[in-house]
């Protein structure tokens, strides 16, 4: 099967003092296939939002290509890259910079269905169940996001994202700051429409029992590059790389040497 997004050789620096760069990613090449979760884990600062960004097209890779359905981001057009938006979705961490606090529950569900040939009615139908698998009330509809509590605001960004029926999720530390059940419904959601609709996510997690419970794959960052990919069974079960194994051990995400 061929790979529904396509890392080439992607690298990516920033802008340093006056005339410095950091190499922030080098050369990483890997691959997300329909209906499969890959998993990013890294330490803090090794670069996964940076690359969340570079994969959703937010952001160009100083050098390298990232393909989407067979076309490289950076050279779509305005309206592919409006379509790309529709079947690529981010979830962010913080659902405070990520919703509009003053658009109404239904605009923010609306907007990624501009693409679907739906009625109004049946999108509202449409939305209306995605409200309610994720534990919002139907009266959330007319409600503006700043009158939801931060864990009500992530469910409606995780709402947005799914509504849509995307092909592509990309959760950056979707789930981190929701309560167990919450999480636990909000995973539940996820699995159900990868087995309904074959949908991909690239999921970014510091949750070792959250990770193991979703992903096909894993992927380790490290020192700007990929140090290890591979079956996620298999590198829970025996990492190769003596900083998978440390990962893995306990949560050394917060320290700055492995
Ligand atoms: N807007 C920015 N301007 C300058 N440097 C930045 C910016 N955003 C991130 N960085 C730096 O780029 C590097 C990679 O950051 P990034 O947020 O991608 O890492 P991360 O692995 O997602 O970290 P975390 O797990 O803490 O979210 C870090 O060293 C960070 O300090």
């Amino acid at each position: 099967m061929t790979d529904l997004l396509a890392v080439q050789n992607v690298s990516f620096s920033r802008k340093e003092g006056r005339n410095g760069k950091r190499s922030i990613l080098r050369g990483l090449n890997f691959g997300v296939k329909q209906g499969e979760t890959v998993a990013i884990l890294g330490q803090s600062g090794t670069g996964k939002t940076t690359l969340a960004h570079i994969l959703a097209g937010l952001v160009p890779p100083s050098s390298g290509s990232v393909r989407y359905k067979g076309v490289e981001t950076q050279l779509l057009s305005h309206r592919q890259n409006r379509a790309l938006r529709s079947d690529l979705q981010m979830i962010f961490q913080d659902p405070y910079s990520s919703l509009d606090p003053r658009q109404t529950v239904s605009a923010i569900m609306h907007e990624p269905l501009w693409t679907h040939t739906l009625s109004k009615e049946q999108k509202d139908e449409h939305i209306a169940k995605m409200l309610h698998v994720l534990g919002l009330p139907p009266e959330s509809f007319a409600r503006r996001a700043h009158e939801f509590s931060g864990g009500q605001r992530q469910r409606i960004a995780i709402a947005r994202a799914l509504v849509g029926q995307p092909s592509l999720v990309i959760a950056d530390e979707a789930v981190s700051a929701l309560d167990v059940s919450a999480q636990a419904r909000v995973l539940n959601v996820l699995l159900e429409q990868q087995q309904k609709t074959g949908l991909s996510l690239i999921f970014i997690s510091h949750d070792m029992a959250v990770v193991r419970h979703m992903a096909h794959r894993v992927v380790v960052l490290a020192d700007s590059t990929i140090v290890e990919e591979g079956p996620a069974q298999q590198i829970f079960a025996n990492p190769r790389s003596a900083y998978t194994a440390a990962l893995l051990q306990k949560d050394l995400w917060k320290d700055t040497n492995v």
